[in-house]
């Protein structure tokens, strides 16, 4: 592939990986191409839709556009029904207009119900989208109680009090609730929230106006129009006729008395003192809610402009108060001003804290993904990586003329270029040695600990911005991080920092480098080889101990074999002389001889142990001392063991035995059969006599042996 090619696939990969991030499917035919998909899309998913089954998702679209519709019938009810019981002639003036709006807002009203029942809602985080159990929940729900009350058809009260009372529509007031959460709804989803909340703020304080001029007319009405200076003026004057008049000089009595201007007549008769206290009271209410939201307005406002921008009224007190040099303000003031005037937003990371990591990452891809799509390093890295890349960006600004790093400087962060120049230049600060811009980096010589590089974590070089300019810097620690895991890019920049090292000659000829490496694994060749050593070193005495260990087993249990057919040798004298001697008569035998074997045991042990001491190297001992002592005492216990279950399985032998004796004299005197058994017991009897002579001689001659060998250890 030629490199145009190369350059373009990674431009589109990039835009690609951008659109997924905007939620947007990669599609080849551009921006309209993806929209008229949509619409496909939604026109398609509407013919689908299954309407007996059809549930509205409360976080979906529809449902938002739904609310907002229903805020006008809800506004026409609130605004039109006082508006018509107090000003007859406005009523009866335009009375079909009235009565079509009238149905036509209960249809919308009956429409909110049927879609109400539709609507989904969240259990255990799970959308509910069963419609029996939506019904349930609908119904049982104080808003459908509320719901079916502002529709029930009281307009058949006009057959009672005539066609001139929409007083009687005054339960389709009941749907407030809707309004409010429609309102809030928009308030969450809008961009300008301050403009919202003070028009909403706005709209409440006419409807109460507007409400209290209603209720100001009808009592005039009441007292008699024109009948005081305080009520409004007798209608049969031609000034104060008309429909509009009446309702505009109303209005703006209400709204002299709740923006507290006061220029009203004042009050005679009771009623109308009981009307300004009511007024009065009520206007204190919205003045304060007015002076108080317009205030939060401003405060988040100014808040949010602290949090955008640095506070520049704090740091130019600051500076005054230190005495700093004319020349050195005026360059923090033009900081300050191409911050504002180019809007550039300093601390993102604070404002964008209170998100979810997730959103936050997208956000901050979105943002910055342009950028860092330009940088040669990051271009081929993953997706994943580019996002925890993207995090730990922090944008620093640098005004004309100003260094980013100095030659000398330890150095702490590398920069990337977002946008602006920025110039390699000599001590003199004139010289360029190179122009670096926007997609560009540097400083990540002094932090890359480039093997061979003589200036260590110094910078190599003096950076000046030329203009202003836009970087992001990235720590030395966050660096470290993201390159541990992608090895390519690491590579790369190390590779572009030896460049430049080569370049200014400041880099160790590679030669020198090299063979230190080589030690290095030689070394560690070295000592691998010494540890395998001394494994197989210990691997073969623990085989040695295993076989000794095995063979001691083996001449205890032929002994065992041998004491035990020794006592069946005994048994027909011992049965003859009674129980109690032959079990006395064994038992002290078998502990003498058990006593003997154990404290034969104990030096065998003590011997070996002797052994492998002198034979353990140094690195070993622990381990094989440790091996030893459990070996040794485990044989020792097993064989205790086999020793103990083979002296009581003896001593029941031998019990059984004696009642076989016994019952033997009692069946032969019974079973007179020539040669039964006895033949054979005395043969047998004669071989074990053999045996145990064999034995007996054998073992003399071991113990001789051995009390030689105490003997000369004693001397
Ligand atoms: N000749 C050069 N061309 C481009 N960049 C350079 C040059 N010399 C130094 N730099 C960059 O300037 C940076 C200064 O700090 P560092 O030494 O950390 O890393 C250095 C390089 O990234």
């Amino acid at each position: 592939m030629d490199k145009t090619g190369d350059v373009h696939v990674k431009g589109n990969q990039w835009q690609r990986l951008l659109r997924w991030h905007r939620g947007q499917k990669p599609n080849e035919e551009g921006e309209d191409g993806a929209k008229d998909e949509g619409r496909r899309n939604i026109i398609l998913d509407l013919k689908k839709i299954n309407w007996k089954d059809w549930v509205v998702d409360p976080a979906e679209q529809f449902y938002y556009v739904w609310l907002q519709v229903m805020i006008l019938p809800i506004v026409y009810n609130w605004v039109i029904i006082i508006l018509r019981t107090c000003f007859t002639t406005i009523a009866l003036s335009y009375l079909p207009v009235w009565l079509t709006l009238d149905y036509l807002s209960d249809l919308m009203y009956l429409l909110d119900m049927i879609i109400t029942v539709h609507t989904g809602y969240l259990e255990q985080g799970i959308l509910i989208k069963d419609l029996t159990q939506l019904k349930k929940h609908y119904l049982h729900s104080k808003h459908f109680l509320r719901d079916l009350v502002s529709l029930l058809p009281t307009d058949f009260f006009y057959f009672v009090f005539g066609i001139q009372t929409p007083l009687v529509r005054i339960n389709r007031l009941l749907r407030l609730p809707r309004l409010s959460e429609a309102l809030d709804r928009m308030e969450t989803r809008t961009s300008y929230p301050n403009t919202f909340r003070i028009t909403k703020l706005m709209i409440y304080i006419f409807v109460l106006i507007h409400w209290n001029a209603c209720l100001y007319f009808a009592l005039s009405n009441y007292i008699g129009f024109g009948s005081d200076r305080w009520v409004y003026p007798n209608i049969t004057n031609p000034e104060f006729a008309s429909m509009r008049r009446q309702y505009f000089y109303c209005f703006w009595f209400s709204a002299q008395i709740f923006t507290t201007v006061g220029d009203t007549p004042l009050p005679k008769r009771a009623e109308e003192q009981l009307f300004m206290i009511a007024d009065l009271l009520i206007a204190v209410l919205v003045f304060a809610s007015i002076v108080g939201n317009v205030g939060n307005v401003i405060s988040s406002l100014r808040d949010r402009d602290n949090v955008f921008f640095p506070n520049h009224e704090l740091v130019k007190a600051y500076l005054r108060s230190h005495h700093i040099s004319k020349e050195l303000r005026q360059r923090i003031d033009d900081w300050y001003q191409h911050l504002h005037i180019n809007k550039k937003i300093m601390r993102e990371n604070e404002i964008l804290q209170q998100l979810p990591l997730h959103l936050r990452t997208e956000i901050a891809v979105s943002v910055h993904l342009p950028i860092l799509s330009k940088v040669t390093i990051f271009q081929n890295c993953e997706k994943s990586l580019l996002e925890e890349l993207v995090l730990k960006l922090t944008p620093q600004v640098f005004s004309p003329g100003e260094y980013v790093c100095r030659k000398g400087d330890v150095g702490h962060e590398m920069y990337i270029i977002k946008e602006g120049k920025l110039a390699v230049v000599a001590d003199d600060g004139v010289t360029e040695f190179a122009v670096l811009s926007d997609g560009n980096f540097f400083g990540e010589i002094s932090i890359l600990n480039i093997k061979g590089n003589r200036s260590g974590n110094r910078r190599t070089a003096n950076i000046r911005s030329i203009g202003h300019s836009d970087l992001f810097s990235l720590s030395k620690e966050d660096l470290t991080d993201v390159l541990s895991e992608f090895p390519a890019a690491k590579h790369h920049l190390e590779e572009k920092g030896r460049q430049i090292l080569i370049k200014m000659g400041m880099l160790e000829e590679s030669g020198e480098g090299e063979p230190k490496e080589e030690e290095k694994v030689e070394t560690k060749i070295k000592r691998l080889e010494t540890n395998l050593e001394v494994l197989q070193t210990k691997l073969a005495r623990l085989m040695m101990e295993l076989e000794s260990s095995n063979r001691k087993m083996q001449t205890r249990v032929e002994q065992l074999e041998w004491e035990a057919a020794t006592l069946k040798t005994q048994l027909p004298k011992d049965g003859e002389e009674g129980e109690t001697a032959d079990g006395r008569g064994e038992g002290v035998g078998g502990e003498v001889q058990w006593e003997r074997e154990e404290a034969e045991g104990e030096e065998e042990e003590g011997s070996d142990a002797k052994v492998n001491k002198v034979g353990q190297g140094e690195d070993s001992n622990d381990i094989t001392k440790e091996g030893d002592g459990e070996s040794t005492k485990s044989t020792k216990e097993d064989v205790e063991r086999t020793i103990e279950g083979d002296k009581s399985a003896l001593k029941d032998q031998h019990d059984q035995e004696n009642e076989k004796g016994m019952d033997g004299d009692k069946s032969q005197e019974k079973d007179e059969r020539p040669g039964k058994g006895d033949g054979a017991e005395i043969e047998s009897e004669d071989k074990t006599d053999e045996k145990s002579r064999e034995r007996k001689s054998e073992e003399g001659s071991e113990r001789g042996e051995e009390e030689k060998k105490g003997n000369g250890a004693e001397q």
